[in-house]
């Protein structure tokens, strides 16, 4: 998403109503390892697309996928659209980044944009690189006797989980409204990464215990160690609130895991 013209190209072109951005590396992890094309690839993607819109001056409404990371710890309070951006990796940084140029455009062109701070949000799509995606993997694999083993980073850290395919329709929702507005999109309650992998391996009638291993080395430089938001202006402006929580993601994650083929080759789940 960083040539202007080619996207300046395809918005003249197809003439849309409505625009998701989407786009940009989006492992927190990776990061920290690539902080220079995660910041290029989110704030570089963003600006361009705002630019190319304005640059048209179409009357595009225009969605931005911002995040709960960029409230960083919420420790014991949920945050709101109140509360203020402490990000603690690069790609908090380049998504707080993202979504004060997205208030910029509207405040000073008038434009149609808004930004979804969604909290994590999962489902079988979500790439290995995810840890709710590996600890289903891995489970789904020791289950079937493949012998593995489970490397986790810190398993005490909390997030609040929801079900991707209903902040999918959240993000539609809020590119519906009359006046754009940021809003948070989460279930509002939190769940620790031990939680998560005790109710995978217990959807598999297997004791975590038994085979998950604690790896210092994949915890990052600096995690955020509860992270949750308040679903209230959403259901307020929105009509929205989640109806998966952290149980019922982790078990329909591991539902469709326990329906695919298995994976050649039974690799250690190493890679954070
Ligand atoms: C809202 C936000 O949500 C997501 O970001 P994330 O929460 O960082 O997601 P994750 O699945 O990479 O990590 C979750 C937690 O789990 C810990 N953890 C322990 N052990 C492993 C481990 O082995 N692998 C991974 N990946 N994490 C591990 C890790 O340290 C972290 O505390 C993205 O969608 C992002 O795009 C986004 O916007």
């Amino acid at each position: 998403m960083n040539d202007f013209h080619a996207i300046l190209k395809v918005i003249s072109e197809t003439q849309p109503d409505e625009i998701y951005n989407l786009s940009g590396q989006s492992s927190v992890g990776l990061s920290f390892e690539q902080p220079l094309p995660t910041f290029e690839s989110i704030v570089g993607g963003t600006l361009n697309i705002l630019e190319a819109v304005r640059f048209l001056n179409a009357s595009i409404r225009f969605y931005n996928a911002a995040s709960g990371e960029c409230f960083g710890n919420t420790q014991g309070v949920a945050a709101s659209e109140q509360a203020p951006f402490r990000p603690r990796s690069p790609y908090a940084v380049a998504k707080a980044s993202a979504a004060m140029a997205v208030v910029n455009y509207r405040e000073a062109y008038g434009m149609f944009a808004c930004s979804g701070f969604l909290f994590n949000h999962e489902s079988p799509f979500r790439p290995h690189r995810f840890v709710t995606r590996k600890v289903v993997r891995a489970a789904a694999r020791i289950a079937r006797g493949e012998d593995l083993r489970l490397m986790l980073g810190d398993i005490s850290v909390r997030r609040d989980w929801g079900w991707a395919p209903e902040y999918v329709d959240a993000m539609w929702r809020m590119l519906n409204v009359d006046e754009p507005e940021d809003i948070v999109i989460a279930t509002g309650i939190h769940a620790s990464l031990q939680e998560f992998v005790e109710t995978v391996f217990g959807f598999f009638d297997l004791d975590w215990r038994a085979h998950v291993d604690i790896d210092p080395g994949l915890r990052r430089p600096s995690d955020v160690a509860i992270s949750f938001g308040d679903p209230s202006r959403a259901l307020q402006r929105l009509g929205w609130r989640a109806s998966f929580t952290m149980p019922d993601v982790a078990c329909a994650m591991a539902k469709a895991e326990a329906g695919s083929e298995p994976a050649a080759g039974g690799e250690v789940e190493k890679s954070l």
